[in-house]
Formats: structure tokens, sequence, C-alpha cells
């Protein structure tokens, strides 16, 4: 089974009231941890690779091939689509089409909104002839961003609508008070400004910074519009956190697979929660 466009995803999701949740790749465990999850839910599920972290994890080609692999040594039959996160250049988001990536992310927003638009105008027409989806952002989501601190910048609505109408990107993030990484108090996000970008473009909402959120206001951003949730700082906190325990416990241990699998195990367990929480649990047989 090939990986899938995330277009129909997000629309099932849309139409029907839940999200479905991106969990970005730190490594091969992830990869397994993530479609293991997601068949144990019958999730549909959405890979991603955080441009930044592309030549860490082998390259475009690599990261493709272990996914397309995984899905076969695994026996998967939920969706999976294989997302480039936060891609910083058309350039890059076209290598990462060409090297057998499902959907994209051209991140425009540091960016004036025309060169936005015109950034992602290129790559939807790039992607539209593969069948790919494109997500694109308006606004700056809090935290690290491309490996820069940034502050919190909401997303324009007028700007949200010309960048939806003037691309027919598949997917849209508009930053409204999420923030990358752990978040310092109760997150304050701006379920107004959301359910005005969502009526105003139509399109499916992206949330970004998903870890953290508290489940009310993961329901609530749903409910306004959110078809696809990010998430990473918590799987690879908890990853981190049963390596730590493994060694600490065994300090003489270094057998690689005795060590990184509660990691792995641990990974699983979050994406699980997450698919349950989200509402994507049970709606892969919905999901074409
Ligand atoms: O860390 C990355 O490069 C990917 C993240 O930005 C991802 O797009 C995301 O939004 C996850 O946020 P988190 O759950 O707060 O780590
Ligand atoms: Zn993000």
């Amino acid at each position: 089974m090939r990986t899938v466009s995330m277009k129909q995803m997000l629309l099932q999701a849309q139409a029907d009231g839940y999200a479905v949740g991106q969990y970005n790749i730190n490594g091969v465990q992830w990869v397994q941890a993530i479609l293991r999850a997601a068949q144990a839910e019958q999730a549909p599920v959405i890979l991603a690779a955080s441009d930044r972290l592309v030549s860490f994890l082998g390259g475009y080609a690599l990261i493709a091939a272990i996914v397309d692999k995984s899905i076969q040594e695994l026996s998967i039959t939920v969706p999976v689509a294989l997302h480039l996160d936060h891609g910083m250049s058309v350039e890059h988001c076209k290598q990462a089409i060409d090297n057998g990536f499902s959907s994209v992310m051209i991140d425009g927003s540091h960016y004036p909104i025309e060169q936005n638009i015109a950034m992602t105008l290129e790559v939807v027409k790039y992607a539209s002839s593969f069948g790919v989806s494109v997500e694109a952002e308006v606004g700056t989501v809090g935290g690290m961003e491309d490996g820069l601190i940034g502050g919190i910048q909401y997303a324009d609505p007028l700007e949200c609508d010309r960048l939806v109408k003037e691309t027919g990107v598949d997917a849209l993030a508009a930053a409204l008070g999420s923030v990358h990484g752990p978040y310092q108090g109760e997150p304050l996000l701006g379920f107004a400004e959301m359910k005005h970008i969502s009526d105003l473009t139509g399109v499916p909402l992206v949330l970004h910074g998903g870890s953290g959120i508290p489940a009310h206001q993961i329901r609530q951003a749903i409910e306004l519009g959110h078809a696809k949730i990010n998430v990473n700082t918590e799987c690879i906190q908890a990853w981190a956190s049963a390596v730590r325990t493994v060694l600490n416990q065994n300090p003489q241990l270094y057998d690689p697979s005795h060590i990184l699998t509660p990691g792995t195990e641990a990974i699983q367990q979050v994406v699980q929660n997450k698919m349950q929480e989200f509402g994507t649990s049970g709606q892969a047989m919905h999901t074409v």
C-alpha cells in the first residue's frame, strides 16, 4: 500500500468532526511506532518529516523508502500520508515530491503575504500534477520554528482568505496562539478568530504546536474547523523519559535494542492516546 495525499483524509475529518494527527519522524523507531499505533487504532495517520531534520534523517528519498517499506513490512492497511513539515523553500518541497512524499507544507509565514502566496501557488501547481496535497501557514506559531525562536503573530483573516482563494491550497495553518514545544501556563488560543477564518476560507485548518494543549481546547479547535493537529514534543519527551529510565535502572546496559525498545513503545502509546483524543480512532474505514 502506497502513501496517500492528505486531501481526502482532511476533508473527511472536517466533515465528520474529528482531526487526523500529524506525528513527526525523529528516526526509524518513530516510523514503526506511529504506524503500529495507527493500525492498532484503525486510524488514518500523517507521518511527517520536518524540513529542518531531513538531512539528520538521511534525506528525502531515504525517508520515503523507510516509510514505504515499513508500511509493507508491518502490513499496514490504514491510510498513511507522508508529509514534509515546515518546508523551508519551494525547491525543498519539489525535491520531497520528486522523492515520494505524498504531501508537503510550504512555510512562507515568515515572508510578506504576497511572497507567501506566490511561493504557495508555485508549490500547489507543481504538487497538483502529482496528486500531492499542500499545506500553507499564515501568521507565526510561537516557540521554535525552523530553528528560530519566534513570538506568536496571530494570522490575519483577510490574508488567510486571500491565500486560500488565490492558491487553492488543501490545508491552512492559521497561527492563532499555539506554540511549538512546551507551553508556559494554559495555552491562549484564539477561538473566535478560528471560527472566523474557518467560515471565511472553508478549508481544513491545521493546529501546530499540538503538544500540551488540554483536551477541552483540542475539542473546541476541532469543532471550529481544525482537521489536522501536529504533535511532536509529547512523543519525544515520552521517548526520552523511557530511555533515561532504562539507562538509570541498568547503568551497565549497552544493547541498543534493549535501550531503545521502551522508547519506541512510549511513542506508540502517546500516539494511540492522541488518536483517541482527536477522534481519529476507528475512522480508517471511512477514509478513502
Ligand atoms: O519540531 C518540528 O520541526 C515540527 C513541529 O513544528 C510540528 O510541526 C508541530 O507543530 C508540533 O508541535 P509540538 O507538538 O508542540 O512539538
Ligand atoms: Zn509546526
